[in-house]
């Protein structure tokens, strides 16, 4: 297989016993091994946000993510990959062993989940954000900003913090570092790692890490979607009296918002759903409607990195990504229904009201 060549500070390879070989090995990955970093924390325009230099023997090591591949260039990195040849594998998934003291991304969220945590709070008291969601997106944002200069990028804290959201035609990656926060807070083991990829306005691939259960959710565009390896293939459930659905609250709880989101929830309940699910974590519910564990997902408020990597496992596991009103997904819309059928996603989005979030490239 092809082998990246990358910074000698910072090289990294994936392990043939990754849970992504199976796709991998089509792919040309090779084994991890550390990377190095060093985090220092310096104030701008009032936020906290990480300045990484990566550092060989620095105090934190971090051996996190990234084997990205060329395969229609085998063995040749290049600054701008054609955008079609791209194909990822990110993270290093499993927890170092005893030989290797250097944190993986994973250990470094496993470990912050069961410490006590610095909370603040974003757009409404329940929109959560931990130095650990800073810390991992500058670790994501830089170690791919390394291998990959000229692309762009979107993720939620470097929105939060006033970066625009506009998806142009470039090559962007589009990061939820913790997504579940809130979960994450009370250390309710359903929190998710989520990258996307998209060119030319497309999404091309996705990434998920259920950071607890250590699965390992990806899609590829026209390539399939896959669960530790594990082929994913989405419901064929059409009736919603048969159906198990997931939604998520959103942030905000004002009362308007709150008595539409319960209407919401009633009017599937009377149409006699099984169940309708809130498990904290927009992207794993995804993931297990990608899984066939769920026959149907819907949600206003949720955001272009809930959705992005999220939506090409749906697509490419056979199911339906729409928008609310029936039409295709914008997915800077703030609002989505998914299926794993268009005649249980179409009937889901005629049975809802809409809750207006706005655009995340108006904010
Ligand atoms: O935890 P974050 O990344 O803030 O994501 C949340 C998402 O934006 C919301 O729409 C959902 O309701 C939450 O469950 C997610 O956790
Ligand atoms: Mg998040």
């Amino acid at each position: 297989p092809s082998r990246l060549t990358t910074p000698a500070s910072c090289g990294l390879r994936l392990r043939k016993s990754n849970p992504l070989a199976a796709e991998g090995s089509s792919l040309g990955l090779t084994a991890p091994r550390a990377t190095c970093a060093r985090t220092a924390w310096t104030r701008q325009e009032g936020q906290r946000r990480p300045q990484l230099a990566h550092t060989r023997g620095s105090p934190l090591h971090i051996r996190c993510l990234a084997g990205v591949v060329a395969t229609g260039a085998r063995g040749h990195r290049r600054a701008r990959p054609p955008p079609r040849d791209l194909a990822p594998v990110l993270f290093r998934a499993s927890v170092p062993g005893p030989q290797s003291p250097a944190p993986t991304l994973l250990a470094i969220i496993r470990k912050a989940l069961s410490e006590e945590k610095r909370v603040s709070t974003k757009t409404s008291a329940a929109d959560l954000v931990t130095e650990t969601d800073h810390l991992v997106e500058g670790l994501i944002i830089s170690e791919l900003q390394e291998r990959f200069p000229s692309h762009r990028f979107i993720a939620e804290e470097s929105a939060a913090a006033g970066a625009k959201c506009v998806l142009t035609p470039s090559p962007t990656w589009i990061v939820d570092p913790i997504d579940g926060t809130c979960n994450f807070v009370h250390r309710f083991p359903t929190v998710a790692v989520s990258i996307g990829f998209a060119v030319d306005q497309e999404l091309e691939f996705g990434v998920i890490y259920h950071c607890t259960e250590e699965r390992l959710y990806t899609g590829r565009r026209g390539r399939g979607a896959f669960c530790n390896g594990q082929r994913l293939q989405v419901s064929g459930e059409t009736d919603i009296s048969k159906a198990l659905v997931l939604t998520e609250i959103g942030p905000r709880r004002d009362p308007a918002t709150l008595k539409l989101f319960l209407s919401n929830m009633e009017r599937l309940l009377h149409a006699k759903a099984h169940g309708v699910r809130v498990i904290g974590s927009s992207t794993l519910a995804l993931c297990h409607l990608a899984s066939g564990a769920a026959d149907a997902y819907y949600q206003f408020g949720l955001h272009c990195w809930d959705l992005a990597a999220a939506t090409v496992i749906i697509r490419e596991a056979g199911g339906i990504v729409m928008d609310t009103s029936g039409g295709p997904l914008d997915l800077m819309s703030c609002r989505v229904v998914a299926a794993g059928t268009r005649e249980m996603a179409m009937l889901i989005a005629q049975a809802l009201q809409t809750i207006n979030y706005g655009r995340d490239d108006e904010k």
